[in-house]
């Protein structure tokens, strides 16, 4: 079992150790969490659920294995952490380098989103697992273009072109414009179907909503008290081709210290 005297609220799931509180260490989702007063407060409010309403999900699941433990056994609860480890890892780092790379090559951006942590909103994600994703058709099927899918046939979808693609999302495709997002200042979701970074209908990403608070987390964390650049403006920064696209290389950041306004 795992410990849950700690537990991470960036990782929700997962916990750190006694020995690990106030030290830079690495949960089990990959982050690296410096030590930031914000994170002793996030293991003080992490306590907190332990004491009183067990918000996280590790505790949900224990509160569920008291109720069912024939089913949610140990085994059980371990499989279902592993699943979320590896769907959840790669994608949401990946998720997160790629955006403070952008984030670098528009330092405007970077000072808008820095701001709107400061007026504690949201902050704005491009998810990312950019490879094909695919189907097999149980049985035959015309697609809306009319293109005929026999039983049996694969179908993929390559989610990184539909990201930028004119005829989905207009001429300014390519441009990182996160307000696209915004309608009268407010964040509207697109249709899954559209924006199919975690894929749409029964077999949705399960994560999703994790995804997005996580991410948000840490990017709200890191932005609130940092202003990142690229290591070395003049080197050019590609993915790997992988599951999910990492930077070739790892990102190489410099950060500074923001001075409090
Ligand atoms: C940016 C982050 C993420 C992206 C882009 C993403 C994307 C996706 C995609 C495209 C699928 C569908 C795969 C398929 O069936 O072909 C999927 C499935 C899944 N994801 Fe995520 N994911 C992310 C984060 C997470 C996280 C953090 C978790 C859990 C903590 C998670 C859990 C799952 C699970 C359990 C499934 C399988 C759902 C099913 O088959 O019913 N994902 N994800």
């Amino acid at each position: 079992m795992v410990d849950v005297s700690y537990i991470c609220r960036v990782c929700v799931a997962l916990s750190r150790t006694k020995e690990s509180k106030g030290s830079v260490f690495l949960c089990s989702f990959g982050m690296v969490i410096t030590e930031f007063s914000v994170v002793d407060e996030l293991v003080e409010d992490s306590a907190m659920y332990r004491r009183n309403d067990k918000e996280d999900i590790l505790s949900r699941f224990l509160v569920e294995s008291k109720r069912n433990p024939y089913k949610m056994n140990d085994q059980y609860l371990r499989d279902i952490i592993l699943n979320f480890m590896i769907a959840g890892k790669d994608t949401s780092a990946s998720t997160l380098s790629w955006f403070l790379y952008m984030l670098c090559k528009n330092p405007l951006i970077q000072e808008k989103v820095a701001q709107e942590v400061e007026d504690i909103t949201d902050s704005n994600v491009i998810p990312l697992v950019y490879f094909k994703d695919g189907r097999c058709a149980n049985m035959d099927d015309i697609l809306p273009d009319g293109y005929i899918v026999k039983k049996g046939d694969g179908v993929y979808y390559m989610a990184y072109a539909m990201g930028r693609m004119p005829y989905i999302w207009g001429e300014d495709a390519e441009e990182f414009r996160p307000e696209r997002w915004l309608k009268n200042g407010i964040f509207q979701s697109d249709s899954p179907f559209k924006f199919v970074a975690f894929h749409a209908g029964p077999q949705i990403c399960l994560g999703k909503d994790f995804a997005y608070m996580q991410m948000k987390i840490v990017s709200i964390a890191l932005l609130h008290f940092f202003r990142f650049k690229l290591a070395d403006d003049t080197k050019n920064v590609t993915y790997r081709t992988m599951f999910t696209l990492q930077i070739d290389g790892g990102l190489h950041l410099c950060a500074t210290f923001r001075t409090p306004s």
